[in-house]
């Protein structure tokens, strides 16, 4: 089954959260853990089984397990294979992006079937143009995977880049309008998704981007720690909310490390993320 239909179900069945897997060393510290690869193992862990039914998702950030280096990965590695056998769906955010020859490259690490670090899906990033991701969209196609693209990042300095104007219109609106082509007629939706901060504001309308034509999942990150609230995702994406998928790290991570206090948390965010955009009246 392809990536959104698989996201959607488990969205429907989980509700809209994906839990942030980020062992920053002051968390792990936090958590009672060293700053070792054995700590990356038992922190993703606890956030698995805490997730596995009160989550549609959960994303490994690779910057935290690169900085471990051969050991990191092999941390990484362990963790997507618990993922899967969990039936947790993984969003793997590194963020990649090349020219076209060396995106299969990337392509292959991470979307190919049996691959050592295969995930469901990636973060990807279109700043060398979205035409040169093709390699992981059509791998993507093929083995049933998701990627998503950075468009409107949840962090200030991004808006220098996204909002400008090309001869093709705003970048932001560049990658929404090449999402929407790569997944039309897609149902219930396609798996090529955006990234979009809780934190954007008013600069969906003021770019005149359309969402509800993206037709693919909106990985929105920005919650919590960012200072990004339940309220805001409403506001911003009241009339695509069955298609947003709200990713918190810290905010949720800092309940660790007894997994019945972190489930707790997960469900208190998924519950506040799902009851804000339920009260959204979407003719207004
Ligand atoms: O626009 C973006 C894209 C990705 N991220 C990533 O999401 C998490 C956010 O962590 P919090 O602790 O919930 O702030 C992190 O892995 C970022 O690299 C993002 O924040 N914004």
């Amino acid at each position: 089954m392809a990536f959104g239909a698989r996201l959607m179900a488990a969205m429907r069945d989980r509700g809209p959260l994906c839990v942030g897997i980020d062992p920053h060393p002051e968390l792990l510290e936090r958590w009672g853990l060293p700053d070792t690869p054995a700590s990356l193992v038992a922190f993703a862990d606890a956030i698995l089984d805490a997730s596995v039914d009160s989550a549609a998702a959960v994303k490994p950030n690779s910057a935290f397990y690169e900085r471990h280096g051969s050991r990191g990965i092999a941390a990484l590695e362990y963790t997507l294979g618990r993922a899967r056998e969990m039936g947790l769906l993984t969003i793997l955010d590194v963020k990649r992006g090349d020219i076209g020859s060396t995106m299969q490259g990337y392509a292959d690490a991470y979307l190919a079937k049996g691959a050592p670090l295969e995930a469901d899906s990636i973060t990807v990033s279109p700043f060398l143009g979205v035409g040169s991701l093709r390699p992981a969209f059509e791998l993507a196609e093929h083995t049933g995977k998701g990627v998503f693209i950075l468009a409107l990042t949840s962090n200030p300095e991004g808006a220098s880049v996204q909002h400008a104007k090309g001869p093709d219109g705003h970048v932001a609106d560049v990658i929404a309008r090449a999402a929407g082509a790569l997944n039309e007629g897609k149902e219930p939706m396609g798996s090529v998704g955006l990234v979009v901060g809780a934190t954007v504001g008013t600069a969906i309308a003021e770019l005149g981007i359309d969402l509800e034509a993206v037709n693919g999942p909106l990985l929105v990150p920005g919650v919590g720690a960012q200072g990004g609230t339940p309220a805001d995702v409403a506001r911003v994406f009241g009339n695509v909310r069955h298609r947003v998928l709200v990713s918190q790290s810290r905010g949720v991570l800092q309940a660790g490390p007894i997994v019945e206090e972190l489930r707790g948390a997960i469900r208190a965010a998924s519950g506040a993320a799902q009851y804000s955009l339920a009260r959204t009246n979407v003719d207004e």
